[in-house]
């Protein structure tokens, strides 16, 4: 195209005709004659700021540039040998990183390919950088679609960088000094510089965010962990507190994500997160959003945890199982110091009190991603047992599932099983193992193999963070914000729970179905179905159970099926005081 035809065109295009320019060419030419006061018949040489200014263009983009370099390093290498030059420009369209082959040095500083050079559009006309800053867009700018003359034998291609918060904070380049003349020939140079950009926000996000938890999400399991296209970081309430731009498309929703809930999003919350963690097979690892649709999710725990309320910092998902429980922080200590040891261990506790989810906390501790074969003991059929296959070289956990009901025929051939797996045994137990071997029904030989060390979980109606775990369930609820009633909060905590965390789970669940609105009153909750049996000795339990109820002996007296006074006398008999 002859200089005097492009200038016609844009001329063309100013008043309204259509000449089957891209639109965001169109309205870029616009911008440069009716907002910028460009002449197209005047080209002018390429803006390069001073050097002065480049050091402070450079100083106020050094972190990311430091976190861009491998990223663009990278790209250059894959278009290496095919005359691409490679620009990171910031938000201002100053290039403030710069590859290219230094051969045509000249020629690219000329051109404008350069460190230094200024692709604002207001300076430089219509160009990749340019429009890419003004739309937030991936563009490319293809040889006459630049407005100045003198740009137009390039085909700049250019995607945005965002930073945490959603601002463009700077624009990946890929520019050909010449080019072939159809603009198809850049598709490929569209998709390099997408991913590049898309992966330098990723870079970023985790380097911004390390003290927090990060989601990563991808819509499929092969591609999770290597290659996400979104992720989002949360605080400890869940709120998000940082994105990469593909996020507000993954997740969808018109409102900025930014101080959104996840709950509100997905059917997850942040103490599910640890359920996310490598360790367990990506294709399990699905969330569902709020609006229907799914996608694989990949979470990565804070690496300085932030401490609530002065608890220990412990690995992966182990703080997330316990609040301020002294017996069950002393408990995950000792699974953290644990956990990374090899030692195979046994979990004990009543049925539903948290066995399996600790065996996987635990697992998600490695250091590396490791399977986790899990295997439900109950009922387990000795010649079934005979065929597993554990020895294939798998390194990771064995989990074993209610092992005290494996019949003598199955211990056998357990015993005989493990002799050969490199995996490291986690077994959970709902009986007294120790006793059984005592009693004779648990061989003692395969107790010593799978009890290396031995964890307990307290029952739940034994917790003092009962109010944490309601609290933590409720959030992770389908409802959104929903709370209890004073009333409702004494009734649950004046209850046996046989059932554990499992029936307060199920309970919550009920009772936010049979609520009107966000509260949850004493007669939403259904009633309790199974009473435990009073205990041998109603002593035993009484300081454990007074510790659970804060030392209100209201409450004690309630779990207990006594009166008050009867708590009283037992105390005074035991000698026992209020603790401070
Ligand atoms: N710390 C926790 N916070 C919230 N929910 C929990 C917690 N621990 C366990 N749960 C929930 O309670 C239920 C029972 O947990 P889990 O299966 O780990 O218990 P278990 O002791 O292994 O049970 P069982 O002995 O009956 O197999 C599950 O639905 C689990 O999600």
């Amino acid at each position: 195209m002859r200089d005097r035809d492009h200038v016609a065109e844009i001329d063309l295009v100013l008043r309204g005709q259509a000449t089957g320019r891209d639109g965001i060419v169109s309205d870029s030419w616009r911008r440069c004659v009716e907002h910028y006061g460009l002449d197209p018949a005047r080209p002018s040489p390429a803006h390069i700021v001073t050097d002065a200014e480049l050091r402070s263009h450079r100083e106020q983009s050094e972190r990311l540039i430091a976190i861009a370099r491998s990223g663009l390093d990278a790209l250059f290498r894959q278009v290496a040998g095919q005359n691409y030059v490679l620009l990171l420009a910031d938000a201002k369209g100053v290039t403030v990183d710069f590859f290219g082959d230094t051969r045509f040095e000249d020629d690219l500083r000329r051109a404008g390919l350069y460190l230094g050079s200024d692709w604002s559009e207001h300076l430089a006309g219509t160009c990749g950088v340019g429009a890419c800053i003004v739309t937030g867009e991936a563009v490319t700018i293809h040889q006459t679609d630049h407005f100045d003359l003198h740009h137009t034998p390039l085909s700049c291609t250019a995607a945005p960088i965002f930073d945490t918060s959603g601002q463009l904070a700077a624009v990946l380049d890929l520019s050909l000094l010449r080019s072939p003349q159809p603009k198809a020939s850049q598709s490929l140079a569209m998709n390099l510089v997408r991913a590049s950009a898309r992966r330098v926000e990723m870079a970023n996000l985790m380097a911004m965010t390390r003290r927090d938890w990060v989601l990563r999400l991808s819509a499929s399991p092969e591609f999770l962990e290597v290659d996400p296209e979104a992720a989002i970081a949360l605080d400890p309430e869940g709120r998000i507190i940082g994105l990469t731009h593909a996020a507000q498309a993954a997740l969808g929703g018109s409102r900025p994500l930014l101080g959104q809930r996840l709950d509100q999003l997905l059917e997850l919350g942040v103490d599910d997160l640890p359920d996310l963690m490598r360790g367990r097979p990506t294709e399990d690892r699905l969330v569902r959003l709020r609006d229907g649709r799914s996608l694989f999710g990949h979470a990565i725990a804070p690496q300085t945890a932030r401490l609530p309320r002065g608890l220990p910092l412990l690995p992966g998902g182990l703080s997330s199982l316990a609040g301020a429980d002294p017996a069950m922080q002393r408990m995950l200590s000792r699974a953290a110091r644990l956990a990374c040891s090899g030692v195979s261990l046994l979990i004990g506790g009543e049925t539903g009190t948290g066995k399996e989810r600790l065996a996987r906390a635990i697992h998600m501790c490695l250091p590396r991603p490791a399977a986790f074969v899990a295997l439900d003991c109950a009922g387990q059929d000795p010649a079934a047992l005979a065929a597993q296959d554990w020895t294939a070289g798998a390194t990771g956990t064995l989990f074993l599932r209610r092992v005290d009901d494996l019949c003598p025929e199955a211990q056998a051939v357990m015993l005989r099983q493990l002799a050969t797996t490199r995996l490291r045994v986690i077994a959970t137990s709902r009986g007294d193992l120790g006793q059984m071997v005592r009693d004779g029904s648990f061989r003692a030989d395969l107790f010593f193999r799978i009890a290396g060390a031995a964890l307990h979980l307290p029952p739940l109606r034994l917790r003092q963070d009962f109010d944490w775990l309601v609290d933590r369930l409720l959030r992770g609820g389908a409802t959104d914000g929903l709370r209890l009633t004073a009333a409702a909060r004494s009734d649950l905590r004046g209850r046996d729970w046989p059932g554990n965390l499992r029936e307060l789970a199920a309970t919550l669940d009920t009772a936010s179905l049979l609520a009107e609105g966000q509260v949850i009153d004493q007669t939403d909750l259904p009633p309790a179905l199974l009473a435990l049996p009073p205990a041998a000795d109603p002593d035993e339990d009484l300081r454990a159970i007074l510790d659970a109820c804060g030392w209100n002996m209201a409450c004690a007296a309630r779990r207990l099926g006594v009166n008050r006074s009867t708590v009283l006398r037992r105390m005074q008999r035991l000698g026992l005081t209020p603790p401070g």
